[in-house]
């Protein structure tokens, strides 16, 4: 068997503006047009969510190089934080491993920083660092991830897009259109009813049969989601997706009984670790769980937690997060379908997801994207090297 390279550097960088810190916007996105949060409660943080701090990680850059001169890189949200784990933490579960002791390095990374870590930014990094892994795995190997993890199961990909616009999305060929919820508890009967008015406005432009659904990002409580829920049930509503806090799985538990016969309650995106999905399906909290690679563990763990709901019956559609959840859902039975996040200010047109970070990340055409796209070694993109990368800490 051909000598297997070992990791020599490992390297922390960040970015600011858009990419995988999507929410990372300017003015006048929808993305930020007042959105319900858990933070809604406050008229101050009300309009915006960049005012209490959703784009204050930015990107975590990874860059992992080989012996054999080979590199791999991943992005996700974590920023200066992550980085600094990153190098004064992790660097040192990797350098001098085999660039195939994925598993190992990812256990390493996890019970080290247990005593900090089990959830959010230290998961993300450890996500990071675990994305990075697999595609230095796929250039040293030359094939792409979604081979590395036993090959595609369909042809092509389709998805829904998330965004203010349905209705466009309906018609550049998407299955579905996830609206963001953009009135919580704290705005009364007259926000509710907002909510729904905007619903049904939708519903009228798309016609029946199209996938109409409201993510909520935390924003609720179980009484409010329950009345937005048997609200919508005549719009049509196909799922209502994180209704409430991540911690509060016995509320899920509660609204997945309280919601009309056939709406499917959904959530994960900030859920993270196979024991954190086994909460939510163990104690029946939802339909579908939506984890973000970037922020559950990484594929590594992702491959766990995809395992465990496909035991328990459940779809695992996670979170968009551009090229590293389509080469996943390439490959699982019980991922029919994913995700995609417009990321044009009006949601009018398809830009890729992680825009400007990634060079030769595919989009969806018509809704769709053949497997094909991804047939290039690891994830099959490139680092914009107009970016600005800035590496805050070193080793
Ligand atoms: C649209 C939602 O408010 C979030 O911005 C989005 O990132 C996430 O919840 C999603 O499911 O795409
Ligand atoms: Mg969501």
């Amino acid at each position: 068997m051909k000598n297997v390279p070992t990791i020599k550097h490992v390297r922390a960088f960040t970015l600011k503006g858009g990419g995988a810190d999507y929410h990372d916007q300017s003015d006048g996105h929808w993305i930020d047009d007042h959105i319900a949060t858990p933070m809604s409660k406050y008229p101050a943080y009300r309009q915006s969510r960049r005012s209490f701090g959703i784009n204050v990680l930015g990107t975590l850059v990874v860059e992992i190089e080989a012996s054999d001169g080979s590199v791999g890189f991943a992005v996700t949200t974590g920023g200066e934080p992550a980085a600094y784990i990153v190098e004064k933490h992790l660097a040192r579960f990797l350098e001098g491993a085999r660039v195939t002791d994925i598993e190992r390095i990812w256990e390493q990374m996890y019970l080290s920083t247990l005593y900090y870590g089990r959830k959010g930014l230290v998961i993300n990094t450890i996500s990071g660092v675990d994305l990075a892994l697999w595609d230095l795995l796929g250039k040293v190997r030359q094939e792409p991830v979604h081979q590395l993890l036993g090959g595609a199961v369909r042809d092509e990909l389709q998805f829904y897009a998330t965004g203010a616009r349905p209705d466009l999305a309906q018609k550049m060929g998407f299955i579905g259109g996830k609206l963001p919820l953009h009135h919580g508890p704290s705005e009364g009967e007259e926000g509710l009813r907002k909510n729904l008015e905007e619903l049904c406005v939708m519903r009228e432009r798309v016609g029946p049969d199209f996938w109409l659904m409201f993510d909520c990002w935390m924003s609720l409580d179980l009484n409010y989601a329950t009345r937005l829920a048997q609200g919508a049930q005549e719009y049509g509503l196909k799922w209502i997706e994180e209704a409430l806090s991540p911690d509060d799985y016995w509320g899920y538990a509660a609204l997945r009984q309280n919601v009309p016969k056939g709406m499917l309650v959904t959530t994960g995106e900030h859920e993270a670790t196979r024991w954190g999905f086994r909460m939510l399906l163990e104690m029946g909290c939802c339909d579908i769980i939506q984890p973000d690679v970037g922020w559950c563990g990484g594929v590594t763990e992702l491959l766990k937690i995809s395992a465990l709901a496909d035991a328990h019956g459940a779809l695992v559609i996670p979170h968009g997060s551009s090229v590293y959840s389509y080469h996943f859902v390439a490959t699982r039975h019980n991922s029919p379908f994913a995700e995609f996040l417009m990321m044009a200010p009006k949601a009018d047109e398809v830009l890729p997801m992680f825009h400007p970070q990634l060079l030769g990340e595919p989009v969806p055409v018509n809704g769709r994207m053949r497997i094909s796209e991804l047939d290039k070694p690891g994830f099959g993109v490139d680092l914009n090297p107009e970016c600005q990368l800035h590496r805050p800490y070193t080793h």
